[in-house]
């Protein structure tokens, strides 16, 4: 499959993230078709990756062996509709979901047949090839299944989930987890402008210090990475009063709630769309 056609249909964020990380990695630009009701999001790709594009789905799906759907769920089953109502023969293609919260079984009732499917959770650190994606499989072959590694493998790391409820707790760990990790950056960015820094220095400041200790936790596997922060904490100094205050206002618990949170909201779209 080395040679396949793959077509990302809707290239915001996520699809621009993924393609970002397979161009880095060697795939060819000329096997890669974006899609965007957008004209200007598609040139911004086609500038940056040399990718095709395309503004008509239906023409980039026919093109396609592999189409990874990409678009918002709520916006999900309309798209799917204009493959039916085209009368698309989709038998053989092998389409790949990003969204959150939509199941195979649902994905496949919007396509109106038993598509070969593969679920995929990334996350947008795969513009970099630093992405995490968790991969569940519904009836593909080992040589599809070997294209969709290599694709995912191309934008950082990629691990097949035996269950598809797992799914929503990668979205807990990895998918939306960006994010827990920019708000706390927000947070010390904030306060070192307060504190007197310039907005400039403050965000120098903040993710030279995020880079150094994801370096320090990914260079040193032999480490835990609570010896990591151990090895921060003086006894009775500065680092060890704030870490203090910071458990005594339940870090650690808030996180663990927040991603709770994360899968009931995936759970509950799986009801909703
Ligand atoms: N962002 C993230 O970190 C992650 C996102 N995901 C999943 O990825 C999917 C996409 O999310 P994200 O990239 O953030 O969203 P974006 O809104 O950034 O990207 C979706 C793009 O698709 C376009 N679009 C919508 N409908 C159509 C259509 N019918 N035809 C062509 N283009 C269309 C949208 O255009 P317009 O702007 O005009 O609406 C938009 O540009 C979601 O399902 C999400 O659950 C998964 C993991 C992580
Ligand atoms: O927020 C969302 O729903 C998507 C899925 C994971 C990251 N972004």
């Amino acid at each position: 499959m080395a040679n396949k056609t793959i077509a990302f249909i809707g290239t915001g964020n996520m699809s621009y993230a993924i393609i970002g990380g397979m161009i880095k990695n060697g795939f060819a630009p000329q096997s890669i078709i974006a899609t965007n009701r957008n004209a200007e999001k598609l040139a911004k790709a086609h500038a940056d990756f040399g990718v095709l594009t395309e503004q008509d789905n239906l023409k980039a799906v026919q093109q396609a062996d592999v189409i990874v759907l990409s678009v918002k769920p709520q916006m999900m089953a309309e798209l799917c509709q204009t493959f039916v109502d085209a009368g698309l023969d989709i038998s053989d293609k092998l389409f790949v979901s990003v969204a959150a919260g939509i199941t195979v079984k649902r994905l496949r009732e919007m396509l109106a047949q038993d598509v070969k499917l593969v679920r995929c959770m990334p996350n947008t650190p795969s513009l970099l090839g630093r992405g995490v994606s968790g991969l569940f499989a519904a009836d593909i072959s080992e040589e599809e299944k070997a294209y969709i590694e290599q694709v995912f493998s191309s934008t950082g790391i990629a691990i097949w989930l035996d269950e598809e409820s797992q799914i929503n707790d990668v979205i807990a760990v990895t998918g939306s987890s960006p994010a827990y990790f920019f708000l706390f950056m927000e947070a010390i960015e904030e306060k070192a402008v307060a504190l007197g820094f310039s907005p400039e220095q403050a965000r120098a400041l903040v993710q030279q210090t995020a880079l150094g200790a994801a370096e320090m936790a990914l260079s040193q596997q032999d480490i835990s990475i609570a010896q990591l922060r151990a090895n921060v904490t003086s006894k009775g100094g500065t680092t060890h009063a704030a870490v203090e205050h910071l458990k005594a206002n339940q870090l650690p618990q808030t996180v663990a709630d927040a991603m709770d949170a994360c899968i009931a909201r995936a759970q509950e779209m799986e009801q909703q769309i």
